[in-house]
């Protein structure tokens, strides 16, 4: 169950940052973009399914999603939590576990035989449910699962995602007037900060990076993915 320890959200978000970096899960990959869930082009990646293989780690991670989610959303708001297919299934396992709420979780799309399910667990009428993601970048794949919920007869108010790219200005506004908060625990300011204090790469490949950071679409289209996000 919850730890009922609330750490400083900027003390979680750069330990978030550290994790990452220690697992392994940050990529860089300039030369030979990688295509992301929207299409678009990508220097950076980041593998938080990783996260699940280390018990320190997703302990703590857990603990962090907790305490975000009862210090931003509140305590008794939610009746269960919804995992998006497939990163966000283990999480939505142990956030469940972590908050004491039963748990579901939504197909990408309806399975296509037997019950023909989208949603996959016991939804009741009406319940409020809190979705996790792994990971956000534009926010389509957290929609998708949204909309399956709602059409379900579910009431989502508040998603999380551990990590959030967090390079659309007008995203969070985006989704808040689609009566949704999200949260996050970190971004890739953080991400970024830890490898400029322990240089783990170099100037150029950084500088790069943030070029995408500070102009995503632009860097997509001139690499061979999406210069525009399908409308949401
Ligand atoms: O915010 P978005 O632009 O939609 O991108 C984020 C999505 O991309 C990743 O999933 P992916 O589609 O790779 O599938 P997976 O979870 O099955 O690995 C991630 O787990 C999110 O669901
Ligand atoms: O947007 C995505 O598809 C995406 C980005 C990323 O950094 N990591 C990931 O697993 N998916």
């Amino acid at each position: 169950m919850f730890s009922n320890a609330f750490t400083d959200k900027a003390v979680m978000a750069e330990l978030v940052a550290k994790m990452l970096w220690e697992i392994k899960a940050v990529h860089f990959r300039a030369d030979e973009p990688y295509k992301l869930s929207s299409g678009m082009a990508s220097p950076v990646y980041i593998d938080c399914r990783k996260l699940i293989s280390y018990p320190r780690i997703r302990s703590a991670v857990m603990d962090f999603a907790a305490a975000t989610i009862l210090r931003e959303a509140g305590f008794e708001q939610f009746d269960v939590v919804a995992g998006g297919e497939t990163a966000g299934i283990p999480f939505a396992a142990m956030l469940a576990e972590r908050l004491g709420l039963p748990m579901i979780y939504v197909r990408k799309a309806p399975k296509g035989h037997g019950r023909n399910a989208q949603i996959e667990g016991h939804m009741p009428e009406g319940a409020r449910v809190l979705v996790i993601e792994d990971l956000t970048t534009a926010g389509g794949s957290m929609f998708k699962f949204i909309d399956a919920i709602r059409a379900a007869g579910g009431i989502v108010d508040h998603g999380i995602a551990l990590f959030y790219y967090d390079i659309f200005p007008e995203a969070r506004a985006e989704m808040k007037s689609k009566g949704v908060d999200l949260h996050f625990i970190a971004t890739w300011r953080n991400v970024l900060a830890v490898a400029r204090e322990q240089a783990l790469f170099d100037e150029k490949t950084l500088n790069e990076v943030e070029a995408f950071l500070n102009a995503p679409l632009a860097w997509s289209g001139r690499n061979g993915g999406v210069s525009a996000l399908a409308a949401q």
